[in-house]
């Protein structure tokens, strides 16, 4: 990535996971020994897909740095609907699970709305439960999104403001772009959300004070597509043999950007920091 002279304007999403890290640290600590809870985190996989099973793993692998008691829970690809509503039933009961987070994409056969909200909205640990994006909606953020959530504390600590600027959301997923939107209306962002559907997406993202691109596919933001000095969040991931790709095609977009993300090392790592705040928000919050 030849990015010299640049780089000022990368957001060091490394960095940014590691002080959220540190601070979940210090408020678990304080937890433990003002409460005697330590903060329980199960996670659920269905399936083998490596890339999900990469994620489960990035995602113990910070519960083991802040002191989260993790557990792991994988169950086979032909697992029907019942079995997996039976096992998040048993985790709701449990006392030691503060909370659950299963794992997305679900195989084809499952259906991820039914799973979510048989989900205890209070151990929900991304968000993703209607109730909690009910409230999100109506303005009350409890448990929100963990991506959306990075991406608003990631434009709180390079001092972004977003009140009155235009904000393109590119791609309308239940887990990044209408959560996202709502954060952004919540600011008083003005909020263009754009999708697969969408005619000209370029008349959209050039007056985008603030682009946030989660579609998925390779290199769809180019330099010709942004305005000037725009802040940019890549959330797309694609991995081809020689590498991980983003969204964005940083190397030329970057030129113009006042800041951007990269990919890997932009939001994903904070995406998973954020998860590690929710767990321990679940925690504080069950007893
Ligand atoms: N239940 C959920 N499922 C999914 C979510 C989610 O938030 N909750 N988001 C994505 C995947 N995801 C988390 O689960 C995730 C994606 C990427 C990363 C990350 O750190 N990526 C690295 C690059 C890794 C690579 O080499 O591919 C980076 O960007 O630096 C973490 C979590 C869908 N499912």
């Amino acid at each position: 990535m030849s990015v010299e002279g640049y780089e000022s304007r990368i957001i060091d999403g490394k960095a940014l996971a590691r002080q959220i890290e540190d601070e979940v640290k210090s408020e678990l600590e304080a937890l433990e020994s003002g409460r005697g809870i330590t903060p329980g985190l199960a996670t659920i996989l269905v399936g083998d897909d490596p890339a999900s099973r990469m994620y489960v793993r990035i995602k113990h692998r910070a519960c083991e740095r802040v002191g989260i008691r993790a557990e792991d829970h994988i169950l086979p690809a032909e697992t029907s609907q019942e079995e997996l509503i039976s096992l998040i039933d048993s985790l709701n009961k449990n006392r030691d699970v503060h909370a659950i987070l299963l794992q997305l994409p679900l195989p084809k056969h499952l259906s991820p709305q039914e799973a979510m909200e048989a989900i205890a909205p209070e151990k929900d640990a991304d968000g993703f439960h209607p109730y909690n994006m009910g409230k999100l909606m109506i303005g009350d953020e409890g448990l929100v999104p963990c991506t959306p959530h990075g991406i608003i504390r990631a434009l709180e600590e390079y001092n972004v403001p977003v009140k009155g600027k235009n904000v393109v959301v590119v791609g309308h997923s239940n887990v990044v772009g209408k959560p996202m939107a709502a954060m952004f209306l919540n600011r008083n962002a003005t909020i263009s959300v754009c999708h697969v559907f969408t005619d000209d997406l370029k008349r959209y993202t050039l007056g985008a004070d603030i682009l946030v691109v989660a579609a998925g596919v390779k290199h769809l933001i180019k330099a010709d597509m942004i305005k000037e000095e725009a802040v940019i969040f890549d959330v797309g991931i694609t991995q081809e043999k020689d590498g991980v790709y983003g969204d964005v095609d940083f190397e030329n977009v970057i030129k113009k950007a006042s800041l951007i993300t990269p990919v890997p090392g932009g939001v994903g790592p904070v995406t998973v920091a954020m998860l590690m705040k929710h767990v321990l928000k679940c925690a504080e919050k069950n007893f």
